[in-house]
C-alpha cells in the first residue's frame, strides 16, 4: 500500500500544504520508491529570469491531478510511493556551488535505487543530474525536449550555462549517443553548425516541424527504435512547447508542441526503460492562468506514470 495524495473528498483541492499532485512529503513515508525533488535555480539562463520559482510553480499547478490516468491505465501514485522531498538550498550567487549542490543533493537522494523527478529550475542543472545517473548507469541514453539544441560551447567566455549541458555532458562521456535524441527543436540558430556540432555530438533530431508533417505514431516509433531497451534519461525543457501552451518560460520560440503532441510522445515511452527526469524552464512571472505550471504538472504525471514502478 502506498501513500497517495490527500483526499480531495475530505480536503478540497486548493487548501492545505503544496507538494506535488498534494503527495506527502519524503519524511513521511517510510520509503519513496520515486520522489520529486525541486531545484529552484536560475543563474544559468542566457534570457528571461525566474525559474527558480519554477518548482512552487509547478506544484501549485499540480493540485488537480488525480489518481488515476486512462490514458495509459495507470495509477502514478499506486504503481510506486511517490513523495516530495522539498526544495534544494541551490547557492544563487555561485553557479559552479550550485552544479555541485545539486549533484550531491541528487546522487543522496536517490541512494542506489530511488527515481529521482526533478522539478526545476533553469537547464543547467542537467548537467549534474546526468554525472549521477551515469553513476549508477554508465552512459545513459538521452531524450531531450526543447525548443533549443542546448549542445553550445560557452556563452561570454562561460562554459556552464542552461545552454551548454549537453555538450558538458558529452566532454563528460554522460551520455550513450547511439541513443540520444533532442525532440521539439526549432527557431532562429547563431549558424548552420550548430546543428552540425549537435549531430557530429550523437544527437539525433525530431523538429518541431516533423509534427506538422507526420503522424504522432511515426515520432513516437522514431523515438522508441532511437532509445531501444537501454536505460534512459528524459530532460524535458518546458519550452519544448509552443508559448501558446507554456508562456511561462525564459527563451520562447514559436511554432512548438502542443500540449497534446507532448503528452502523446510521453506516453508512447510505455515499456521503454526510463529511468529518471527533469522538468526545467518553468518561469511563472511570464505564466498566465497557470497555463505552463499545469502543462508542467500534466508532463510530470505522464512521466510518473511510465517511471519504475514499485519492485515486485
Ligand atoms: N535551455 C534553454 N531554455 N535555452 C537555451 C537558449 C540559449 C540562448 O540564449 O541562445
Ligand atoms: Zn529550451
Ligand atoms: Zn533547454
Amino acid at each position: 500500500m502506498t501513500i497517495g495524495p490527500v483526499d480531495a473528498t475530505q480536503v478540497p483541492r486548493y487548501a492545505g500544504d503544496t507538494t506535488f499532485a498534494r503527495l506527502p512529503r519524503l519524511a513521511d513515508v517510510a520509503d519513496a520508491d520515486t520522489v520529486v525533488w525541486g531545484v529552484p535555480f536560475d543563474g544559468g539562463v542566457s534570457y528571461r529570469p525566474g525559474a527558480r520559482f519554477g518548482p512552487n510553480h509547478i506544484r501549485q499547478s499540480s493540485r488537480l491531478l488525480r489518481p488515476y490516468n486512462p490514458a495509459q491505465d495507470s495509477e502514478p501514485f499506486a504503481r510506486a510511493q511517490v513523495a516530495d522531498a522539498g526544495d534544494l538550498g541551490a547557492n544563487p550567487f555561485s553557479l559552479d556551488e550550485a552544479i555541485a549542490a545539486v549533484e550531491d543533493g541528487a546522487r543522496a537522494l536517490s541512494g542506489t535505487s530511488r527515481t529521482l523527478l526533478t522539478i526545476g529550475g533553469d537547464h543547467t542543472i542537467a548537467l549534474p543530474l546526468l554525472r549521477v545517473q551515469h553513476e549508477r548507469h554508465g552512459p545513459i541514453a538521452v531524450l531531450h525536449f526543447d525548443a533549443h539544441l542546448d549542445t553550445w560551447d560557452t556563452y561570454f567566455g562561460a562554459p556552464y550555462t542552461h545552454g551548454t549541458p549537453f555538450r558538458r555532458a558529452s566532454e563528460e562521456e554522460l551520455i550513450d549517443f547511439d541513443h540520444a535524441m533532442h525532440v521539439g527543436i526549432r527557431g532562429p540558430l547563431y549558424s548552420r553548425l550548430d546543428l552540425d556540432e549537435s549531430e557530429k555530438l550523437g544527437f539525433s533530431a525530431v523538429h518541431a516541424r516533423d509534427f506538422v508533417r507526420s503522424p504522432i505514431d511515426d515520432i513516437v516509433n522514431r523515438v522508441r527504435e532511437r532509445l531501444g531497451d537501454r536505460p534512459v534519461y528524459v530532460s524535458l525543457d518546458i519550452d519544448v512547447l509552443d508559448p501558446a501552451f507554456a508562456p511561462g518560460t525564459g527563451t520562447p520560440e514559436a511554432g512548438g508542441l502542443s500540449s497534446a503532441q507532448l503528452l502523446e510522445v510521453l506516453r508512447g515511452l510505455e515499456g521503454l526503460n526510463v529511468v529518471g527526469a527533469d522538468i526545467v524552464e518553468v518561469s511563472p512571472a511570464y505564466d498566465h492562468a497557470e497555463i505552463t505550471g499545469i502543462a508542467a504538472a500534466h508532463v510530470a504525471y505522464e512521466l510518473l506514470s511510465v517511471l519504475p514502478g514499485r519492485p515486485a
